[in-house]
């Protein structure tokens, strides 16, 4: 397999790049409420997002006809400082957006895979495709919760799979975790991977020009329906 086409935007600092994607995301969104009514939003969590979500949130839409779900969460309440869901009310279910509809995936049971059935069902409040979904990437070339060493990874990334949301055990990711199947983010209609730094560019360079697919990233931008947009900038020191 050679190399995967994606679209490439660079900018030179991480505010550029969030009002940038925030203006593009915004108009996708719309365009997905002309069209069909509402729009539907899946984003990542972990820190790059945060000038983005608040970039995002002070776009001027009708926000009330948007649904917003997370890529993948952790297994800790909305309470923890580790939850994505806690990250994307605070940053940017604010404001104007203040409207949308979330449909977190964690829920307090017993286990996380009763939890994951959970927010299964909770899916079907999202019409599928989703319109607009944002990645983020670890170094590890992880992307949502399809770590490297998942145990069920490659039931993660079945691209027939029709389950939507799946528990994830893996030992780099710290606690367990919740996150969209392949599936479900391959089909989306904008598919956005959102990374900072030379590192992370680096990481996803030798995943695209590896001859075979072998780092989640490049497996999910190779099951993308849509050409895969990826915006870049160097990192900022806090
Ligand atoms: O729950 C999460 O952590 C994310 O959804 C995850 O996939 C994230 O996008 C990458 O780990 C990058 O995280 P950073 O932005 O913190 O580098």
């Amino acid at each position: 397999m050679g190399e995967r086409g994606v679209d490439r935007t660079d900018f030179s600092t991480p505010q550029d790049l969030a009002h940038s994607l925030a203006d593009a995301v915004a108009n996708a969104l719309r365009e997905a409420m002309r069209e069909r009514g509402g729009a539907t939003l899946a984003v990542s969590g972990g820190t790059t997002p945060v000038r983005f979500f608040e970039a995002l949130s002070a776009q001027d839409l009708d926000w009330s006809k948007v649904s917003v779900t997370l890529v993948d969460e952790r297994y800790v309440p909305p309470s923890s400082d580790r939850s994505n869901e806690r990250l994307a009310r605070m940053h940017l279910l604010r404001g104007p957006a203040e409207t949308a509809h979330l449909i977190p995936l964690y829920s307090e049971a017993d286990s996380v895979e009763v939890a994951a059935q959970r927010a299964d069902l909770r899916m079907l409040e999202i019409l599928f495709p989703i319109d607009v979904v944002v990645l983020g990437m670890g170094h590890d070339g992880h992307t949502a919760s399809f770590f490297p060493d998942a145990e069920n990874l490659e039931e993660l990334l079945d691209p027939l799979t029709r389950q939507a949301v799946f528990a994830v055990h893996a030992v780099s990711a710290g606690e367990p975790r919740l996150t969209l199947a392949l599936a479900r983010i391959a089909s989306a209609r904008m598919l956005v991977l959102h990374i900072e730094g030379s590192e992370k560019r680096d990481v996803l360079n030798a995943a695209l020009a590896a001859p075979e697919a072998r780092l989640p990233i490049r497996r999910v931008l190779d099951a993308a329906e849509t050409t895969p947009i990826i915006y870049w900038a160097p990192s900022q020191e806090a």
